[in-house]
């Protein structure tokens, strides 16, 4: 049987092997919530940056340029981090250049893995689809919050070794609890998740509208796929 496992910080990555695996990159408020959302309503392209100077000289490249730090749009950025400013297609067809807290630092430290996904409840089911139809151990990498653990992430974690538990083993103890959890409180994502440090302190930014979409599920059918550095989307 196929192994999953699960990484609740990107300051513990280095104790997780990632060669021959499928890496599931997830920061659900808000990073990779917004991936999805943008891909799925017509980016074509996402390239992740840590540097928020080098995600900010992509405009020279005709790129559109997102920057969020401590969940404000940094200075000189044309987006932030909100998955809801891509709905209705409003920018199809563009390439999209991104910094956040934490979300993409996740993705640059999974690069040694066989393949990288980015995750997010309003793609979940998409997500599994694939990784059961791929004969490949699964890694789940949480962005966390500035190197510490988080409710959401960790919760999307256990809704992922739940619905693979017929294909994958949940390998260590960290998959066993989230798991655990998300059986005892998936049924009611959006209260349960309330309660975060996350949701919050990005109450207090007023971006409710961010939140409630982060937590809908299934509303897109693409996979997120990191080939050669560059995000795309993929039909499953
Ligand atoms: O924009 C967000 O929601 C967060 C901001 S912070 O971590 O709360 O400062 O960034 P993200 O990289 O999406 O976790």
């Amino acid at each position: 049987m196929r192994k999953v496992e699960i990484c609740f910080s990107p300051e513990l990555i280095h104790l997780h092997s990632l060669k021959g695996k499928i890496v599931v990159v997830v920061d659900i408020f808000r990073a990779t919530s917004t991936m999805i959302s943008a891909l799925a309503n017509g980016i074509t392209e996402i390239r992740t940056f840590a540097d928020l100077e080098e995600c900010r000289a992509m405009k020279e490249q005709d790129f559109l340029i997102a920057g969020e730090r401590n969940g404000l749009t940094a200075p000189g950025f044309e987006m932030g981090n909100s998955p809801v400013a891509y709905l209705n297609s409003k920018y199809e067809g563009r390439k999209l250049a991104m910094t956040t807290t934490n979300g993409t630092l996740a993705i640059s430290k999974s690069a040694e893995a066989d393949e990288i996904l980015i995750g997010a409840f309003p793609n979940l089911s998409a997500t599994i689809q694939y990784l059961q139809g791929k004969d490949k151990d699964v890694l789940i990498h949480c962005a966390g919050w500035k190197g510490m653990f988080n409710l959401e992430d960790s919760l999307y974690a256990g809704a992922l070794v739940k619905s693979l538990e017929s294909s994958h083993e949940a390998s260590e103890d960290g998959a066993l609890a989230m798991k655990a959890l998300f059986e005892k409180e998936g049924h009611d994502l959006k209260g349960f998740l309330s309660q975060a440090s996350h949701a919050k302190r990005l109450q207090n930014h007023n971006i409710e509208s961010d939140i409630d979409f982060c937590l809908t599920l299934d509303l897109f059918s693409i996979i997120g796929k990191v080939e050669n550095g560059v995000l795309k989307s993929k039909e499953v």
